[in-house]
């Protein structure tokens, strides 16, 4: 019995990560009144610290004895056998003789304080042993979207949510940050921001987090000694503000800039002349230029470089089979082999550079739990939204340090009430239905509406074949009534004011959703029951939301990539769109009426040859369709050409593209035609900023297209390209 009691016991101790062995050996004791706090001149300063401030006037020369300190230290030698020999390990030890902090290191014995913390009950303590230490060595942040990005007041947040979550590495890349990529890669930050990294540096070092910092020179490097020379004068500047950790991006460039060899001689370069005279600087870190299975080249040599002649000592990025992937044991295998070295995970998630329009807030999973064997580092890239990504940075947190019991919804739901203790329940319906990315240029997709989505389903296929289930349309009502909540729950939270004020386009979405799904049901047994007086005013209320909800699109959020505000974009805007259209077709057809549809926007289809075009969403307007723009350099083949198919005839008063191409563009055509087959060109004029401008005033038109006539494939980045129609 006893020790079934324990084993209960046991799981009721809730410590964050999870921690490898928890052994409880008694009944829970009385708090101690006071500590004596023992070995703190030897023990990790920083652990000392964090304890000494949590304990606050708990401390005493009298009271119950608290050992604290490294292996080695004399106040926990009796313990020495006890401690983990794994980096960060550390062996915590509490019964009514004493207490017991010991680390491996010094980062073992901080962690120690933090489990110590998250144990502490003013009126009892757990009589438990616990053996701890990470899968991962190096486990955090890579703060390496395109976007804005993140405030000091957002970085410092994150620096302490790592401190208390076990994670010891931000690495500080933010593509649109031009001193830390082109232009001024080059020149020390100015001095404001200078002060600002330094306390950066500052706060990562008393939460036991590695500040890493990233220079990305690729753009515009020259192999010579100059640039050699700045970039190393550059992490001096960055060392004489604190930093003592140092990465090289050599992702998403081309040219001069991706030679592996040039790369190798400079990094190697570094790693002797900097990093390894310098006594106190860890591993150097490079992402490389081809940095995912996808992209890897066999017969460009550049991964096997790379492995053969990068010094062994540098750790080597890698996002997975693709750009965004789940990080799987083969996958890291085979990159294991190319590179000669466990590789550092940079995973591309939260990260929504090239979603902006969504938020992504749902579980952490589809990473392999047998993978820690072959990397060195897991780092997660996240979205521009600090406060919003900490959902998925804590369950990464859980992840990389004890993969073995990681279970995803539990972790969730772990990061939920750390992050909105109160407003929890909220915050779950809100993430549950923001999870899904859409479609999207990588194709990378996560679940979303989970619990929600049978019902739908099912209730959808009934009441189109002309019977429901009752019950399926109560629990819908259900849910839309609670997605109103949370929103204006989520509203007035002041619990997390960061948070809310990140997410608040999306909250005003989620209400207009919330409150259209409601009233789309009440039309529906309106309808039924043949009140027109009833579905008139409902439907007249959704068109409405439907039309406020384009606003917010409008207003909120924008960018040059996917401007606006998307939420439940998988399930539930569906259903909702769902149940309307049903509802007033069937009303129609009753009564004789032609009340449309909601202008689901002109519809507007996209046919293309072009690869990398091929799944590119369209943001489509009431009178305006923009294609995506495309990060990545796109390889538009000679006769490639991209068609837009339209629902009806429209004029087209004005169309645009910016392909970011300084040189010729003669090879690029436009036409238009009303049935597909015949075509004219629209003579397109170049504007001082080098953009194509047209239009079309003539006969209405159904169809646009744009080809490569020339006879070569032509490299462009696709900035901007929209059409508007009338
Ligand atoms: C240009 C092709 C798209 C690349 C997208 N990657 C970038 C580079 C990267 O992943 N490096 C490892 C940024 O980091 C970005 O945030 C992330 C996802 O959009």
């Amino acid at each position: 019995f006893f020790a079934l009691q324990v084993k209960i016991m046991a799981q009721d101790i809730q410590v964050q990560p999870t921690p490898r062995q928890i052994t409880v050996k008694g009944e829970n004791m009385a708090t101690p009144v006071t500590f004596r706090l023992e070995g703190e001149r030897e023990a990790n300063p920083r652990a000392v610290k964090l304890l000494k401030t949590f304990l606050g006037d708990r401390l005493s020369s009298k009271g119950l004895p608290l050992y604290l300190g490294e292996k080695g230290d004399r106040a926990v030698q009796s313990r020495k056998r006890q401690i983990p020999e794994q980096p960060e390990g550390y062996y915590l030890e509490i019964n009514p003789k004493g207490i017991t902090l010991a680390g491996n290191d010094e980062r073992g014995t901080y962690y120690a304080v933090r489990t110590f913390m998250q144990l502490f009950r003013d009126n009892h303590l757990p009589q438990v042993e616990i053996r701890d230490y990470p899968d991962v060595r190096f486990r955090g942040v890579v703060e390496g979207f395109y976007g804005t990005p993140w405030s000091h007041e957002a970085r410092l947040r994150q620096l302490r949510f790592y401190g208390e979550n076990k994670l010891n590495t931000y690495i500080y890349g933010p593509k649109d940050d031009p001193y830390h990529s082109s232009p001024n890669w080059r020149k020390p930050y100015p001095a404001k921001d200078a002060a600002r990294i330094a306390e950066l540096v500052k706060v990562a070092n008393e939460n036991e987090v590695d500040f890493v910092w990233a220079i990305h020179p690729g753009l515009d490097i020259r192999w010579e000694t100059s640039d050699r020379d700045s970039l190393m004068a550059k992490f001096e500047h960055m060392y004489d503000l604190g930093v003592r950790s140092f990465a090289v991006f050599f992702d998403d460039i081309s040219g001069e800039g991706a030679k592996a060899d040039r790369q190798v001689e400079l990094l190697n370069y570094v790693d002797d002349h900097f990093v390894r005279v310098k006594p106190d600087v860890t591993p150097l870190i490079v992402c490389p230029t081809e940095y995912n299975k996808d992209w890897a080249r066999p017969e460009s040599g550049y991964l096997a470089t790379i492995g053969t002649k990068l010094n062994p000592s540098v750790e080597v990025m890698w996002t997975g089979d693709r750009v965004i992937s789940e990080i799987t044991r083969e996958g890291v295998e085979w990159i294991r082999e190319q590179i000669k070295r466990p590789s550092y995970i940079w995973w591309n998630f939260p990260v929504s550079d090239y979603v902006r329009d969504h938020v992504l807030l749902g579980e952490v999973y589809g990473n392999g739990k047998d993978i820690a064997g072959s990397i060195s580092g897991f780092v997660a890239n996240p979205m521009e939204w600090a406060e919003a990504s900490k959902l998925a940075i804590y369950c990464v947190a859980d992840y990389t340090w004890n993969m073995q019991s990681y279970d995803r919804s539990r972790s969730w739901h772990r990061a939920i009430r750390a992050i909105m203790p109160e407003n929890a329940e909220a915050f779950t319906v809100f993430a549950r239905h923001n999870s899904d990315l859409g479609e999207n240029v990588h194709r990378f997709r996560r679940e979303e509406s989970v619990e929600i989505l049978p019902v739908a389903e099912r209730f959808m296929k009934g009441y189109q074949e002309g019977r429901y289930d009752e019950r399926d349309f109560l629990a819908l009502q259900e849910e839309f009534e609670r997605v109103a909540e949370a929103a204006d729950l989520l509203l007035v939270d002041n619990e997390n004011e960061a948070l809310i004020e990140e997410i608040t386009p999306w909250l005003h979405q989620f209400k207009i959703l919330g409150d259209a799904g409601r009233e789309a049901l009440v039309m529906l047994k309106a309808e039924e029951r043949g009140d027109r007086e009833l579905f008139l005013r409902k439907y007249n209320h959704v068109k409405a939301l439907r039309k406020r909800s384009y606003e917010l699109e409008r207003q909120f959020n924008q960018n040059p990539y996917q401007p606006g505000v998307k939420t439940g974009t998988t399930v539930l805007q569906p259903l909702v769109l769902g149940i309307f259209t049903e509802a007033t077709e069937r009303f129609n057809r009753k009564n004789g009426m032609d009340l449309p549809l909601l202008a689901d926007y002109l519809p507007c289809k996209l046919t293309t040859n072009v690869p990398q075009l091929e799944h590119l969403p369209l943001q489509v307007y009431p009178n305006r369709v923009h294609l995506t723009p495309l990060l990545e350099v796109v390889k538009w083949p000679a006769g490639g050409y991209l068609q837009l198919e339209l629902d009806d005839l429209y004029r087209i008063p004005g169309t645009r593209m910016n392909f970011d191409v300084k040189g010729d563009l003669s090879w690029g055509v436009m036409e238009v035609s009303v049935d597909g087959e015949n075509w004219q060109v629209v003579t397109l004029t170049r504007d001082a900023r080098g953009r194509l401008n047209g239009k079309w005033e003539d006969t209405p038109v159904k169809f646009v297209r744009f080809t490569n006539s020339g006879k070569d494939e032509q490299q462009v980045y696709l900035r901007e390209f929209y059409v508007v129609f009338s």
